[in-house]
């Protein structure tokens, strides 16, 4: 499978302390990477790292280029974060989708698609139209977290998804509909999607999900075997 990430040496600093240093890792064509690793030990750190929001030492390439040398707006677009707490977002999650798309939009000529893919995909997980007109300061931790992930998935342009525990606010009964929709995307012919890096820390929603799992700490990160079932 071809390679859509690669990340070399890589090591981020806060304070002039390493979070962590000398990490290694690809992604490839359908990979489901769970990240693991204990509270603090640098997962969304990581995945602020590769999606270009974080400073950090070391070469992380996608599709063998680097984030800079594509345009770093474009690269969000493929590879694209997905927060823990949208609600740390400005405004309503309609100015987030018109600000992404008129992005896009330059790219492509069908805006209005490109904004209501992520209208249908986020009705389907039990989202009202009306929430994307609402501060995200005045949704559930859930709504939130559903609308982000319509986003994410329904603009489809993202080829790697970076996916910071994005069921973590969700009951049981919605978080399965937001897996099965996502694998689904993930295995279709015609969504963009073809890797996702997922944090969690459910072990059940890991073995679920994942196809690779990477443990981070301090001192770099290892890929472990697939999880032994319960
Ligand atoms: N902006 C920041 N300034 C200072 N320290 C930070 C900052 N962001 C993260 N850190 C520190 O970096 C370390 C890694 O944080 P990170 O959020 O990446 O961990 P995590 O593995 O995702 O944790 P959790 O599983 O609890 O979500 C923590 O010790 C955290 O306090």
């Amino acid at each position: 499978m071809a390679k859509l990430l690669q990340g070399r040496n890589v090591t981020c600093k806060r304070n002039g302390n390493d979070i962590f240093s000398e990490l290694n890792f690809d992604v490839s064509e359908s990979d489901i990477i769970v990240l693991q690793g204990k509270s603090g030990s640098g997962k969304t750190t990581l995945l602020k790292c590769i999606a270009h929001l974080n400073v950090y030492d070391g070469e992380i390439l996608y599709r063998g280029r680097t984030a800079k040398s594509q345009g770093v707006p474009a690269f969000r677009t493929r590879v694209f974060y997905v927060p823990q707490r949208p609600a740390l977002l400005p405004g309503t999650p309609r100015d987030f989708l018109g600000a992404i798309t008129s992005f896009k939009s330059r790219k492509s000529s069908s805006k209005d698609a490109a904004v209501n893919y992520p209208l249908e995909v986020a009705e389907a997980w039990g989202i009202d139209n009306e929430l994307w007109d609402r501060s995200w300061t005045s949704l559930s931790g859930g709504e939130s977290q559903r609308i982000a992930l319509a986003t994410a998935v329904g603009l489809n342009t993202a080829e790697v998804l970076l996916l910071d525990e994005p069921t973590s606010a969700l009951d049981d009964h919605s978080t399965k509909l937001v897996e099965e929709f996502i694998l689904h995307e993930l295995r279709s012919p015609e969504s963009a999607l073809k890797a996702i890096v997922w944090i969690t820390h459910s072990e059940e929603q890991a073995r679920r999900v994942g196809t690779r799992f990477i443990r981070v700490s301090a001192s770099g990160c290892v890929e472990e075997p697939r999880m032994p079932e319960p």
